[in-house]
């Protein structure tokens, strides 16, 4: 697919990170990735087993409901998980699971059988069992696939939009959950971004994805996207523990879909010391 005008680096061998002139360009290179991405998925396992994000990810989701995507993926393959849920009910203004019904699953056939949302009726606490109970399940019966390396869920695409402080599903700067090695899905009560109370993914879960994609957009994410891509950065605005440095694809991909604005200190760096290499073409 011809992609009009996007710079493209590969810091590292596994992931790729895509610079778009503006967010329509994104939303469009994005259809593409995971139409892809779906088809492969289909073809090879029968089953296209993608983790949304809440925040403005779902808005660019949009291609995806047009032609030529909305008539020619077997959207009947689909099935949809939440990387993190807020614990509110799913009616409710804060809930991912109602922006992402209004905004993108009310407009594809996905069948309502294959939406897998949290429990909106427990605890915290028991939703993140509940919902780590539905995953093993559907890995039992390889829905969701499994990773050759460690026996975690191998979701085919993870989709995460990075928040401001480096933030990606409800896995926050220096938070305990960054540690946790054997859940698939945990929840916190302190999140710093309101609602307080979520469920999430947990870094093994992420970092098993197939696939891994990171959407940031705007000026403010310029210095997390500086934080989570460049190595020998001290001092106090550089978190022990960032969640976008720390999403690691073990066998995977992952690939950063950037504006200019959020990829401001890379083109800075470009000319710099950058510490990765650095690809630049037109695609
Ligand atoms: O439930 C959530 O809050 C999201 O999953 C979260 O990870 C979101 O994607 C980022 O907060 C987006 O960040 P911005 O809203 O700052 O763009």
């Amino acid at each position: 697919m011809e992609r009009e005008s996007a710079t493209t680096y590969e810091p590292k061998r596994n992931s790729e990170i895509r610079v778009f002139e503006s967010l329509d360009e994104i939303s469009t290179d994005l259809a593409e990735y995971i139409s892809q991405i779906s088809e492969i998925s289909v073809k090879e396992r029968g089953y296209f087993a993608i983790a949304l994000s809440g925040g403005p990810l779902v808005s660019f989701l949009r291609k995806l409901c047009e032609a030529p995507y909305n008539k020619t993926l077997d959207w009947s393959k689909w099935y949809i998980f939440w990387s993190d849920e807020r614990a509110v009910a799913k009616n409710h203004a804060e809930s991912n699971y109602k922006l992402t019904k209004e905004g993108f699953l009310a407009k594809v056939p996905i069948l309502n059988g294959h939406v897998y949302s949290i429990n909106d009726n427990a605890t915290v606490e028991d939703a993140a069992k509940d919902y780590e109970f539905v995953i093993r399940q559907l890995v039992k019966v390889r829905t969701i696939g499994v990773s050759e390396s460690n026996d975690c869920p191998k979701f085919d695409l993870i989709l995460l939009d990075m928040g401001a402080d480096g933030h990606v599903a409800s896995l926050f700067p220096n938070h305990p959950a960054l540690e946790l090695k054997d859940d698939w899905v945990t929840y916190i009560t302190d999140s710093p971004q309101p609602p307080p109370e979520r469920i999430t993914f947990t870094l093994p879960v992420i970092n098993s994805a197939s696939n891994i994609a990171i959407v940031a957009t705007g000026d403010d994410k310029a210095k997390a996207m500086h934080l989570a891509v460049f190595d020998g950065i001290e001092g106090p605005e550089a978190p022990a523990l960032l969640p976008a440095r720390m999403v690691k694809p073990t066998d995977g991909k992952l690939v950063w879909f950037l504006d200019k604005a959020a990829a401001s200190s890379l083109e800075a760096e470009k000319g710099g010391n950058a510490s990765y290499e650095h690809h630049e073409y037109l695609l």
